[in-house]
């Protein structure tokens, strides 16, 4: 099956009131966890590569192994999503590669630390949103920096974000502006900032609406009933992961995530895409700990790298059945590239 984009899934989530979630990959064993689980529970699939994940795997590896799995699993739609593009020409190096939607991330600087003016990132978006278009690729910005409303620090722990204080009004994204966004820049999808931030210290109690803002994007939604809504920093960190990780020798201080019962409240709010990374990283790590320590004598990478996929594969399914994409799969008809341009270019 050819690749889908972000846009058709995103507009079919809307149509059919879920959302997917949209898991960071970066090598054959995330991406055998995600399509595994996707097949178990017939669920669309959103695969994203950072630009980390780019230079570490290298993006023809990337893209055969995104091949791969389309080739393995014909009957799932997949989309290959560029996360936190810095610059229009990583964008285009994206969409050369074989991404079907890129995100624009203008709301930092390409330094990937200064709080960019709302006009750069108005003009660097609909630059990426212009030629992406023009070739039927997806795009995704984001207005409002990501970042902690408890301590006003940016999210910088995976080396993208902000590294100061913000104030509250800098950390919200504002509803008004979000509505000028749209329109001007014509992306697809609007990651919004709502107190989440990435990597696993997002927050030092279960969080209420003061540190995670729901409202937030509630208010946007009601400026942009149409706009398909993105959560950044979305795992939960669910304890059981700390603790598994903490049993075999990790050192994790006590923390909290984004808990799946919030993210199920923002779905009816126009939320279509959640992003997760970190949960992903701690099934597999711990799972591996886990082996080293009770089998000290196995020099077989296929030995540890099993179980950590098998983890790995549950909370995948875990996630799409809380976002209700479990059953969802079969019914998309993949619209291809050329397609898409078509539809651009009549809007
Ligand atoms: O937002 C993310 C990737 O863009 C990942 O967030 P987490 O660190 O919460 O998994
Ligand atoms: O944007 C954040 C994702 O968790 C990707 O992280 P990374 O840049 O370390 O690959
Ligand atoms: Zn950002
Ligand atoms: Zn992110």
């Amino acid at each position: 099956m050819a690749l889908i984009t972000l846009r058709q899934l995103l507009d079919h989530a809307a149509e059919n009131d879920y959302a997917l979630p949209a898991f960071n990959v970066n090598n054959l064993e995330y991406i055998q966890a995600v399509m595994r689980a996707a097949d178990a529970t017939d669920s669309p699939v959103i695969l994203q590569a950072s630009r980390g994940a780019r230079a570490y795997a290298g993006d023809a590896f990337l893209r055969h192994l995104i091949l791969g799995a389309a080739e393995e699993y014909p009957h799932i739609p997949i989309c290959l999503h560029l996360d936190h593009g810095d610059q229009p020409s990583t964008c285009i190096s994206a969409i050369t590669n074989g991404f079907t939607s890129v995100m624009m991330d203008g709301s930092l600087e390409k330094d990937g630390k200064t709080v960019a003016s709302y006009e750069y990132n108005v003009a660097v978006t609909a630059e990426v949103v212009k030629i992406a278009h023009a070739a039927g690729v997806s795009v995704e910005g984001e207005l409002g920096c990501l970042g902690n409303l408890e301590t006003g620090a940016g999210d910088k722990e995976d080396g993208h974000g902000f590294e100061g204080k913000l104030s509250r009004e800098e950390l919200l994204t504002d509803p008004d502006q979000a509505f000028d966004f749209v329109s001007r820049t014509g992306v697809d999808a609007l990651a919004v900032a709502i107190g989440t931030s990435h990597g696993a210290y997002k927050f030092t109690r279960a969080p209420d609406g003061d540190i995670l803002s729901i409202d937030t994007i509630a208010r946007i939604n009601k400026k942009l009933p149409n706009t398909h809504l993105v959560m950044h920093g979305s795992s939960s960190v669910p304890a059981d992961l700390q603790e598994l990780f903490n049993a075999y020798g990790g050192e994790m201080k006590k923390t909290w995530g984004v808990p799946v019962s919030e993210i199920q409240k923002a779905i009816p709010l126009g939320v279509r895409k959640v992003n997760i990374d970190t949960d992903l990283r701690l099934a597999f790590t711990g799972e591996i700990r886990k082996h080293h320590l009770q089998h000290p004598d196995n020099f077989d990478p296929r030995n540890y790298l099993k179980p950590a996929i098998a983890h790995m594969t549950e909370v995948c399914k875990e996630r799409f059945e809380a976002f209700r994409a479990a059953g969802q799969a079969s019914k998309i008809r993949v619209l291809r590239l050329p397609e898409m341009a078509k539809r651009y270019a009549a809007a």
